[in-house]
């Protein structure tokens, strides 16, 4: 699972085009259509196996996406392809896009264009690239539906009907095996729902410049490997960080014992627990310090954790709130916790929530947090002046003071299961005790956490013990091939 490459960043595209435009005044006319069209249909010989003889369908849409599709065909097609456009704008499909095509012997088809799709062995989709607005449009919902019987469809830059920026889906869109991108990723290849209808990724490089900060970036193993903390030869246990966990209730004291298995891997040299759960926590852990007065009594941490299972104990997530340590608010403390009051905090704070409590805090509904992941989790680290840890199938973390979103796909559909958050809060609250900041314990937090599901699971259910067990697994494996 190993990634030595450095950190995934994806740019908007108002930014895509800036470097495009300074590109092209240096470059013949063209240029950068051939290079972007060489990368499309290598990618696409590759997916093929065996060119010659392949019924390859392009779908073209009006405007240059539709060009490297045509551009990728001819080559196809001199490879002895077998290549149709379906020309979704007949009068406006890309001419030199298209002549090449032609002379290459590609045909275009006039009609049976669905049927055609179907039995089609690649469907290259170029109907529209950065350049899209909105969901698909009539005329391509059925071209887009039959794709899918088809066996193998290629996005050209991203999937027709994904929006390029945020990862939206608004309507119908391509669903794609593999997405061949320019020069570099763009945030809805990288957070859901678009990431789910790219497929595979591959970037073509076609030399464009991009400076600056990203709008999205994703963690690799490297980057991971590089913010672990690492204990020094003579840190005690002091020294690397004291975690305090208030979780738990009478009626759930399990999520304080999940809480605290996470925050067991998660680097601190010591975890105090505080709450109702003190008895289950100490016998699965002897190692916790287990205090039975409040936060403000229990002595010193370097980082709470607060909410996991607390019910509605508005106090103790009071006193947390008022410690001058970095904070991690999950769960029920999300909702105990006044955004007025976090936002004057002036040590850092880390709020986890899933789509559900995320809308409960926007005073919108889960759905439209599901659909605009990335808005909404800037939304809230702008309203609360904290850092926002989403949790989904890609999480997104967004830090407190704006600037490039992290994302994490390292995550797997088994870790959608009970108390798999606990062990989650546990252990980037722990990062943050052992002296990482709130966006980076977030996003190596979640990283780890994946993976460890991932690890744990293996292809079967999880429980969230496991994936707690597994977290020194997922730190061993970023540790060396990182
Ligand atoms: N950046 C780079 O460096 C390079 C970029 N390159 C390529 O260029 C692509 C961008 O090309 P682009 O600017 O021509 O826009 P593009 O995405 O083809 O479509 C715009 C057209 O589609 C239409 N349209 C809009 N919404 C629609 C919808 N929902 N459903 C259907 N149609 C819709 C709209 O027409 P309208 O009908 O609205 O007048 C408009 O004319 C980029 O993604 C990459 O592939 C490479 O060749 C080389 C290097
Ligand atoms: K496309």
């Amino acid at each position: 699972m190993g990634n030595t490459h450095g950190m995934r960043n994806a740019y908007g595209v108002e930014t895509v085009r800036a470097a495009e435009r300074e590109l092209m005044a240096r470059l013949p006319q063209g240029a950068l259509m051939q290079r972007a069209a060489a990368g499309l249909a290598a990618a696409c010989a590759d997916l093929l196996g065996r060119v010659y003889g392949a019924r390859v369908v392009l779908l073209v849409g009006s405007g240059d996406n539709g060009g490297d599709a045509l551009y990728a065909g001819a080559r196809l097609a001199r490879r002895g392809a077998g290549v149709s456009a379906v020309l979704l704008a007949p009068g406006r499909a890309h001419p030199g896009g298209l002549a090449a095509l032609l002379a290459a012997g590609g045909v275009v088809l006039q009609e049976d264009a669905e049927d055609t799709v179907r039995r089609a062995d690649l469907v290259v989709d170029g109907i529209v690239g950065i350049g899209g607005r909105g969901g698909l449009r009539d005329g391509a919902v059925p071209l887009a539906e039959a794709a899918r019987e088809a066996r193998a469809v290629v996005a050209v830059d991203l999937p027709s009907g994904v929006d390029a920026d945020t990862g939206e889906v608004r309507g119908a869109a391509v669903r794609a095996d593999l997405t061949v991108t320019f020069g570099t990723h763009k945030p809805g290849l990288l957070v859901d729902p678009g990431r789910e209808y790219a497929g595979s990724v591959r970037l073509v490089d076609i030399g464009l410049a991009l400076p600056g900060e990203p709008e999205v970036e994703a963690l690799q193993h490297a980057d991971v490997a590089a913010l672990l903390p690492v204990p020094g030869a003579e840190s005690d246990k002091y020294r690397r960080g004291v975690v305090g966990v208030a979780a738990g209730s009478d009626r759930y004291p399990g999520a304080a014992v999940l809480a605290v298995a996470g925050a067991l891997r998660g680097g601190a040299g010591a975890v105090r627990y505080v709450g109702p759960a003190g008895g289950a926590v100490l016998a699965r852990f002897p190692e916790t310090l287990v205090s039975d007065r409040g936060p403000a009594k229990a002595g010193r941490v370097q980082a709470w954790v607060v909410g996991p299972g607390a019910g509605d104990d508005a106090q103790v997530v009071e006193e947390v709130l008022a410690a001058e340590v970095p904070v991690l608010i999950d769960a029920d403390g999300l909702r105990l916790a006044p955004r007025d009051v976090v936002r004057e905090r002036s040590a850092p704070t880390l709020l986890t929530p899933h789509a559900g409590e995320a809308a409960r805090l926007l005073g919108t509904g889960r759905e439209e947090v599901e659909a605009a992941r990335l808005s909404a989790v800037r939304e809230l680290a702008g309203l609360y002046g904290a850092t926002v840890l989403l949790k989904g199938s890609t999480t997104l973390v967004a830090g407190a003071g704006g600037g490039a979103v992290r994302v994490n796909a390292t995550g797997t559909p088994w870790l959608a299961t009970a108390g798999s958050g606990d062990v989650l809060s546990g252990l980037a609250g722990s990062l943050m005790a052992a002296g990482l900041e709130a966006l980076d314990a977030g996003s190596v937090g979640a990283y780890l956490h994946g993976l460890a599901g991932r690890f744990a699971a293996d292809g079967a259910p999880v429980g969230a013990h496991d994936v707690a067990e597994a977290i020194r697994y997922a730190w061993r494996d970023v540790v060396r091939t990182g």
